[in-house]
């Protein structure tokens, strides 16, 4: 078994974060005994690929096809997407984590919604709590503008001159640090920034879901029409997208708490900015006879300006199996306040997900059956780990996946 068990979903009773600031040692409610279910991979052994999608001349598709089957991740470079962009938005996730705590709960997400501030969605399958808070921004930023950034002010963050990378470290809310530049480094607002980011993110995600798509063996033309979300019009609405923004705060005993608990995103595919801290680990499976599959965690090392490709479930689904979701989780630091920031990309919310018809044959039928958005959305927040199992066609048995 690879990834936690399901069980019913947990009412956790503390409506407060703690104040991760000031703790001096992890609660008990934040305590997680098994951090080492699998053993975690040396520096030295398999990494989790490298595609670089400016390399035009070399076998990219295979590549992508590589990475999607036997890791359900990669990392990429040459994606095009500015690093000062990048160094912006990993500003405007440290100025909305650094809000005063009644300000975040302002914007918390309500029990029925999904933008907001609060704790991962997935926490309610846990029985201790994760050493993080998240904003979840659906739809457009500057709905949240109003209870986030009441002016919407510049993001007058400054650089601060001793970090070994400059760090963007305060918001117009706080005062200039002493070691900081004289100037603020930026003078684009919040939602300006975050609107940008998410345009940037919806053009590369296209881009590989294309690609993705070809390397499985289809013509662009059949990816475009397939799915009808990738093409160049969008005339059937694009694909939906969702920006989740992850903080984890420095931990004083980094070995009994947990930044993320171990899961797969319930999407297409994620697209996750890690800024320079290293926190992502992915569950790589190393053997399999059958009945026991063995697994260990492969850290995800952060490469300046790279981001990261997470496969999610709904690609599984269109795929009929063959590119597996990747199993992942945050750890934390003793001494690094981690962000990052993942744009988590779907189809639009009335569109069916299935099995694409070419990659299904005589002798693989389609696996699963056709599931909205929404709906597997439903599902997983019912079944968490058993969702994808939940929606297999009842005929496939489910030692096929
Ligand atoms: C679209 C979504 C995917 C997500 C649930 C959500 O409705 C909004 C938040 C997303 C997120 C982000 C952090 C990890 C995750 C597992 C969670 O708890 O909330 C994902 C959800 C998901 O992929 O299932
Ligand atoms: O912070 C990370 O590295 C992982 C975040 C993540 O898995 C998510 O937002 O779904
Ligand atoms: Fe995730």
């Amino acid at each position: 078994m690879i990834m936690p068990t399901a069980s019913e979903p947990i009412r956790h009773h503390h409506a407060h974060p703690i104040d991760f600031e000031s703790v001096r040692e992890v609660p008990d409610s934040h305590a997680w005994p098994d951090l080492h279910d699998h053993p975690t991979a040396s520096a030295q052994g398999a990494a989790v690929p490298v595609i670089d999608l400016s390399a035009t001349a070399t076998n990219v598709l295979e590549q992508l096809a590589r990475a999607c089957e036997s890791w359900g991740a990669f990392q990429v470079t040459g994606h095009g997407v500015p690093t000062g962009l990048l160094r912006r938005v990993e500003a405007a996730a440290r100025g909305l984590f650094a809000l005063p705590t009644n300000r975040k709960l302002e914007a918390a997400r309500p029990d029925d919604g999904v933008s907001g501030y609060g704790r991962a969605r997935i926490s309610c399958f846990f029985p201790k709590l994760m050493w993080s808070e998240g904003f979840t921004i659906a739809g457009s930023p500057l709905d949240h503008a109003r209870t986030l950034w009441p002016d919407d002010d510049p993001l007058a963050f400054w650089y601060v001159h001793d970090a070994r990378v400059p760090t963007p470290h305060v918001l117009h809310h706080l005062p200039r640090p002493s070691n900081a530049a004289e100037k603020p480094c930026c003078d684009t607002s919040c939602s300006d920034v975050i609107e940008e980011y998410k345009e940037e993110m919806k053009q590369l995600a296209r881009k590989l879901m294309r690609m993705m798509l070809v390397s499985l063996g289809l013509t662009v033309a059949e990816a475009e029409g397939k799915t009808g979300w990738i093409g160049p019009s969008e005339e059937a609405g694009g694909m939906s997208a969702v920006l989740q923004f992850n903080s984890y705060p420095v931990c004083p005993d980094p070995d009994r708490a947990m930044g993320m608990a171990a899961h797969t995103d319930s999407t297409l595919l994620t697209l996750l900015f890690q800024s320079n801290t290293s926190g992502l680990q992915v569950l790589q499976v190393v053997g399999d006879n059958g009945r026991d599959r063995t697994a260990r965690w492969v850290t995800v090392p952060p490469m300046p300006g790279a981001l990261i490709v997470n496969v999610g479930d709904l690609f599984q689904i269109l795929s009929n199996g063959r590119y597996r979701s990747v199993v992942h989780r945050a750890v934390v630091s003793r001494t690094s306040h981690r962000v990052s920031v993942a744009y988590m990309c779907g189809p639009p919310a009335a569109s069916k997900v299935e099995p694409i018809g070419k990659l299904v044959g005589p002798g693989c039928g389609p696996v699963y059956r056709p599931v909205t958005w929404p709906e597997y959305l439903s599902v997983k927040g019912k079944l968490f780990d058993k969702a994808l199992a939940s929606v297999m066609r009842t005929e496939v048995s489910l030692e096929r996946i």
